[in-house]
């Protein structure tokens, strides 16, 4: 897959699956192709939870689901470990503010992606100070994906980052379904992310579709 086209970004953003190998019930790599197949636009690789994969078991899987996107022409990012995204020679990473700081991981990724967590006004100002490519804000709505997860803000944020004048790219996290990502959208968000909206689908493939066919 050729690098990433930055100024693409906001279309990349408009399906993000984020998933790790314990986020489903099955293969991961199947449910992570039926996905990409539904329509999938980019990936995250959040290796998260008991019985996770580390060391070269993690690698080997990241290698395989870089892959796996690069067939469907979609970037395939990694949340959180800088270091295991340039190993496999991902298209970039994803950043908290807990992470290490998106300034320092700028000189080590170049030109790649960079996505920073965003909970208010001032963090994504920042973000943006720290030459972030977009941003992901949340928790739009109450999700179990993630134990220690901000409270819950609604598109209500969204909204207020773009009163504010923030403009950078931004896609809504946390608890989003078919049933409220429109919301996200209206509130000025340029995609969506979903864990189990798609990894825990029965149908990984039809739940990316119906997902798909909500944000035309
Ligand atoms: C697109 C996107 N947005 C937000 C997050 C959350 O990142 P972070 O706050 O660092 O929490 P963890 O995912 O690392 O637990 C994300 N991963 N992706
Ligand atoms: C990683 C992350 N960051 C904020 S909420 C969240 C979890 C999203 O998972 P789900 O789509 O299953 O609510
Ligand atoms: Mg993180």
């Amino acid at each position: 897959m050729p690098r990433v086209d930055i100024g693409r970004m906001r279309e990349h953003l408009r399906l993000y699956l984020v998933m790790g190998s314990v986020n489903c019930g099955r293969d991961p790599l199947m449910v992570l192709e039926e996905a990409l197949q539904g329509g999938v636009t980019l990936f995250q690789l959040r290796e998260k939870g008991a019985d996770c994969l580390t060391g070269s078991r993690l690698h080997e899987f990241a290698q395989a689901a870089r892959r796996l996107c690069h067939q469907y022409d979609v970037p395939f990012l990694v949340n959180d470990d800088v270091q295991l995204a340039l190993a496999v020679d991902a298209d970039g990473v994803h950043l908290g503010q807990d992470d290490e700081p998106a300034a320092h991981v700028r000189s080590r990724m170049g030109d790649k992606i960079i996505g920073v967590s965003v909970h208010s006004l001032t963090e994504a100002e920042q973000a943006v100070r720290a030459g972030a490519d977009y941003g992901g804000a949340g928790p739009m709505f109450p999700t179990r994906s993630k134990l220690d997860a901000h409270p819950v803000q609604g598109p209500e944020l969204v909204r207020r980052l773009r009163a504010g004048g923030a403009s950078l790219p931004l896609v809504g996290i946390g608890g989003i379904t078919v049933d409220n990502a429109t919301n996200v959208l209206q509130a000025g968000a340029d995609g969506i992310a979903v864990i189990s909206a798609i990894s825990w689908a029965e149908a990984p493939r039809e739940a990316a579709q119906s997902l798909r066919s909500i944000l035309k």
